[in-house]
C-alpha cells in the first residue's frame, strides 16, 4: 500500500523554518499558517558511526549522502508532513555520537523533546550494548515516560556482517518490549528501505498528533550550531 507520498518544494525558509518575504508582503494567511503549524522535536541518539546522519538525511532529503563526517553538536533538519489534513513540522535533531562533540549540547538535545529515536548498527554489537547507556542518559535528563521512544537497527543492507541478529531471531524485540519501544530494522543506504525509514518518523508523528495536549510553539534555536538544512513536504494517510 502506498502510505506516504512525498513531494519536495523549494525552501525559502529562514533558519527558524518560517517563510518570510518583506514585512510588507507578509499576509495574514501566512502568519496564520505559521502560528498554527505544530512542531514536533524528535532527537536521534546513538553511538558514533551507526548512521544517524544518514537516516535523518534519508527521511528529510530522500537520499543517502555521498559523504558524511562526524556530527559536531547537532544538525537540524526539518520536514513538513501532512497527517489527516494537518500540516506538521517534524524537526529532527541529528545529534553527535562522539562524546567530545556532544558534551556541551546534551542539555539542549533533551529540552522540550517530543520523541526519541535510539539507533544502533546491526553490524556492531557494541552499539547495541551501548543502548543502555543512551537510555540512561535520556532518563537522566528528566524525559517524561510519556515521550515516545523507538529503537532502530540500521545498516541491514550489510547482510554478511550482521552481528545483532535480525528481528524475530533474537533478543532485541524483547529488549524493545521491555523498554516499551517499537523496533525498526532498516537501511539508510538501500533505497528500497526508504519507506521503512519514513515509517520511523511518521509513526512517531502520528502518535504525537494524537496527543492533543502538545502546545503550538515556534522552532527552537539553541545556538549557531543548530541549522536548518532541509524542508520538504510529505503527504500521508496516517494508519496509526
Ligand atoms: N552500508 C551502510 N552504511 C551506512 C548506512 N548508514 C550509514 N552508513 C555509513 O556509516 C558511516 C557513518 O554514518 P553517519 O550517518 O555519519 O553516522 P552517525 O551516527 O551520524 O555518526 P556521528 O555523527 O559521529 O554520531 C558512513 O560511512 C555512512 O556512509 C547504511 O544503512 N548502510
Ligand atoms: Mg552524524
Amino acid at each position: 500500500m502506498d502510505v506516504y507520498r512525498s513531494r519536495s518544494r523549494a525552501s525559502s525558509s529562514n533558519d527558524a523554518g518560517a517563510s518570510f518575504t518583506s514585512s510588507a508582503d507578509l499576509s495574514t494567511s501566512s502568519l496564520e499558517l505559521s502560528i498554527q503549524t505544530r512542531i514536533f522535536k524528535i532527537i536521534v541518539i546513538g553511538d558514533s558511526n551507526v548512521g544517524k546522519t544518514c537516516l535523518t538525511f534519508r527521511f528529510t532529503g530522500g537520499s543517502f549522502p555521498d559523504n558524511t563526517e562526524a556530527t559536531i553538536g547537532v544538525d537540524f533538519r526539518e520536514k513538513a508532513v501532512e497527517i489527516e489534513g494537518e500540516t506538521i513540522k517534524v524537526q529532527v535533531w541529528d545529534t553527535a555520537g562522539q562524546e567530545r562533540f556532544r558534551k556541551s549540547m546534551v542539555e539542549h538535545y533533551y529540552r522540550n523533546v517530543h520523541a526519541v529515536v535510539f539507533v544502533y548498527d546491526v553490524t556492531k554489537m557494541a552499539s547495541f550494548r551501548n543502548l543502555q547507556t543512551w537510555i540512561e542518559e535520556c532518563n537522566g535528563h528528566r524525559v517524561s515516560a510519556s515521550v515516545p521512544r523507538v529503537l532502530v537497527g540500521n545498516k541491514c543492507d550489510l547482510v554478511d556482517q550482521v552481528q545483532v541478529s535480525r528481528l524475530k531471531q533474537s533478543r532485541q524485540p524483547r529488549y524493545a518490549d521491555s523498554h516499551n519501544m517499537l523496533l525498526f530494522e532498516t537501511s539508510a543506504k538501500d533505497p528500497r528501505e526508504s519507506q521503512n525509514v519514513d515509517s520511523i518518523f511518521m509513526s512517531l508523528a502520528c502518535r504525537l498528533k494524537a496527543q492533543k495536549s502538545l502546545l503550538y510553539r515556534d522552532v527552537e534555536r539553541e545556538d549557531g550550531r543548530v541549522r536548518l538544512t532541509q524542508e520538504t513536504e510529505t503527504k500521508s494517510n496516517c494508519l496509526c
